[in-house]
């Protein structure tokens, strides 16, 4: 009896690449999960542990995000037919490539502001206790984004700090969205809408400084355009985007691809409120998600 080594491929799975087309103000997005296997003569990295034929999955990595700089996404079947074609011709031990690509879409808010379709869930919340009731609504893993009108500088610097100051950053975040209604007979449809539209429009027009500012900003504008509404709480991961450092291949990227990373992140959690708004009562009691 003999024991060989069977069918098998690597590569990198779902390189979160992020590419904005910035040379107009009208900019484009597109969000992709790239994989990338590599098929071929690999024999030596598994038996005898040798790995000289091997192309690490971190370069394959990089050279998702270089292409994407280089050759641009127009489409995913052409961005994966580059990548599949350069990995077969370029290296002498592959003689297959195998490149899976997720297209994330996004629907336009304005210029540089995206909204991800089929994605967000509305909510609520309704607290009947004696003879009285509290109707708390909202929305969840609402994903916005915006690609130019962001920045994140003049925080503290500690002895810990490594994080460099930017003004002009992609903002993003999968937004929970909860507010608290001052009564209980209501047009709750219309409402709902024209709130999910500030909302909406707030993140997208108003220049942020922070997520924190970005939220306080819309609950601003809920509460002073919205007279049903005592108050409203928000809970927003920051989906952070860091841009790709591109210059070791000898490729400038200026602010168009990015790795949109997973975690860890920040986790933004605020309340805006009226001060002279009608108790809460139990309305939040046992609510998940919110400080
Ligand atoms: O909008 C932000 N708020 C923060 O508190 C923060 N912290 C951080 O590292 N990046 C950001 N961005």
């Amino acid at each position: 009896m003999a024991i060989v080594l069977g069918p098998n491929q690597y590569g990198k799975a779902e390189t979160r690449v992020v590419r904005v087309y910035r040379d107009t103000a009208r900019h484009e997005l597109r969000d992709l999960a790239v994989s990338t296997a590599l098929r071929g003569d690999f024999e030596a990295a598994h038996v005898t542990g040798d790995q000289a034929a091997v192309l690490p999955t971190d370069s394959q990595k990089n050279t998702v995000f270089a292409y994407a700089a280089e050759k641009g996404i127009r489409t995913i079947e052409d961005f994966g037919l580059q990548l599949g074609r350069h990995f077969v011709e370029e290296l002498p031990a592959v003689d297959g490539a195998q490149i899976g690509i997720d297209e994330y879409s996004w629907d336009r808010v304005n210029d540089y502001s995206f909204v991800r379709r089929g994605q967000e869930t509305r909510t609520t919340v309704v607290t009947v206790a004696d003879d009285r009731a509290w109707v708390v609504s909202g929305l969840k893993d609402l994903v916005i984004a915006k690609t130019t009108g962001s920045e994140f500088r003049g925080f503290l610097q500690d002895r810990y700090t490594t994080l460099p100051e930017t003004d002009d950053r992609i903002l993003a975040t999968s937004l929970i969205a909860r507010w608290r209604y001052t009564g209980t007979e209501l047009d709750w449809d219309a409402s709902w809408s024209a709130i999910r539209t500030l909302l909406l429009t707030t993140f997208a027009e108003v220049y942020s400084h922070a997520l924190q500012h970005t939220l306080y900003a819309m609950g601003q504008v809920v509460l002073e355009q919205r007279p049903e509404v005592a108050e409203i709480r928000f809970s927003a991961p920051n989906r952070h985007h860091f841009l790709v450092d591109l210059e070791p291949f000898g490729v400038e990227n200026p602010g168009e691809v990015f790795f949109a990373a997973d975690r860890p992140y920040g986790l933004i959690e605020a309340t805006v409120l009226r001060d002279d708004g009608p108790d809460p009562g139990p309305a939040w009691y046992a609510v998940p998600g919110f400080c």
